[in-house]
């Protein structure tokens, strides 16, 4: 069956997690991998952009903690090939640090500014005031894959397998810095204008040199290795692969049942529903990714990513071309403009009181002397 509600995603913090990246200077070097950008490149140019320069168009969705706005700036020119909309991720303090997520949060904003990705979301700049943190990303106006996939039902193998292709060249690129995403699922991949997929929500990726135990993600997309608290890494990312190309290809996750702890079950017992009309080698491909021996499954073994690329079911995918976005994408999401937001619910606009720095403008010394939470979010 299904789920028809976008599912939401959940974390018990086992340990301390992410302490490097909460740290304002970024922590140890041993934590950083050598080409991931240092602070002084990286890409945000906050300088000169206040949150008072936006103005807020809409709401586009709504997380645990916060909302994500459509806002335009206010002094762009009305040229149509210049960027003036932007998501505008808002974050509740209180909530923030009542959830345990204040590590989550930095690390989300550690290392969205510190990638660069065609098909990964870019992050512009974070700003804070006394109520929220704020994320500037762009606008990827086209949906989520969710909404999409449920309304097809089921996409073909071809065209499951374009979206897959970009996924996978997304995560051997943040594997490649030793960051495992975690929270893989159609709700958090948006289409953007030329029908390319964008990961978004990083708010569970984090920088490991090895394992982590941290129990985070969505129940359906859980490794059994983070089921059963046996440490976790990249191979869980890889078998969140499979659990994608299965729900693309069949229309439904292929563990499933009304309760977190029935879906526990049906991953730890492994077995696998084929209906009849799955080809062979999209089950062989499926089944490779949901090994549940990770040092034997797709991606994780002697090859690396490379193996994943290598597998027939991707037989003629072009990937340098599919990298540079030179193939054509399945879905072209209709949009009239830079701010339509047909593919996104119709949710009610926040009341002014609630984004008070959008309203009006509060300095960032002021918030950090007078907020006590503020020190936490040092880095925005
Ligand atoms: N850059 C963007 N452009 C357009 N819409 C976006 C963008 N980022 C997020 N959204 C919309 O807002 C929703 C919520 O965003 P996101 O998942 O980042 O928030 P969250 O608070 O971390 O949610 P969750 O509780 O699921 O972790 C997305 O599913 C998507 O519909």
């Amino acid at each position: 069956m299904a789920p028809r509600k976008s599912r939401e995603a959940i974390d018990i913090s086992r340990v301390r997690e992410n302490q490097a990246l909460s740290h304002p200077t970024g922590g140890p070097e041993g934590h950083r991998p050598l080409k991931l950008l240092e602070d002084e490149e990286v890409h945000l140019q906050k300088g000169g952009v206040k949150l008072t320069d936006f103005e807020v168009r809409g709401t586009l969705g709504t997380g645990t903690f916060g909302r994500v706005l459509l806002v335009r700036h206010r002094s762009s020119s009305n040229d149509p090939s210049s960027q003036s909309h932007f998501a505008l991720k808002v974050l509740r303090k209180t909530e923030i640090v009542r959830l345990r997520q204040v590590e989550h949060v930095n690390a989300e904003r550690y290392i969205l500014s510190r990638v660069h990705h065609p098909f990964i979301v870019d992050l512009f700049a974070t700003f804070q005031d006394s109520l929220n943190v704020y994320m500037l990303m762009s606008y990827i106006p086209g949906g989520e894959l969710f909404t999409h996939l449920r309304r097809a039902q089921r996409f073909t193998p071809d065209v499951t397998r374009f979206y897959l292709a970009t996924i996978i060249l997304a995560l051997k690129y943040l594997h490649s810095y030793n960051i495992i995403y975690r929270d893989l699922k159609p709700e958090n991949l948006l289409l953007d204008s030329r029908g390319y997929l964008r990961l978004t929500d990083f708010g569970f990726a984090k920088i490991v040199d090895d394992r982590t135990w941290t129990l985070c993600g969505t129940p359906e997309y859980l490794a059994p290795e983070i089921i059963q608290s046996d440490g976790h890494g990249k191979a869980a990312d890889w078998w969140a692969c499979g659990v994608l190309c299965y729900e693309m290809l069949v229309g439904y996750p292929p563990f499933y049942d009304e309760s977190p702890y029935g879906i526990y079950e049906k991953i730890l017992n492994g077995h696998i529903h084929w209906p009849r009309g799955m080809d062979p080698l999209s089950r062989s491909l499926v089944r490779a990714f949901l090994n549940p021996d990770r040092t034997q499954r797709l991606g994780n073994m002697i090859g690396g990513p490379q193996d994943i690329l290598d597998h027939p079911w991707f037989r003629g995918v072009d990937w340098d071309a599919l990298e540079r976005r030179e193939i054509n994408a399945p879905i072209i999401p209709h949009t009239s403009s830079s701010d339509d937001t047909r593919h996104f619910l119709h949710l009610p606009f926040p009341p002014a009181a609630e984004i008070p720095g959008l309203i009006q403008e509060e300095t960032t010394s002021a918030i950090q002397r007078f907020d006590p939470i503020a020190y936490q979010f040092l880095e925005f």
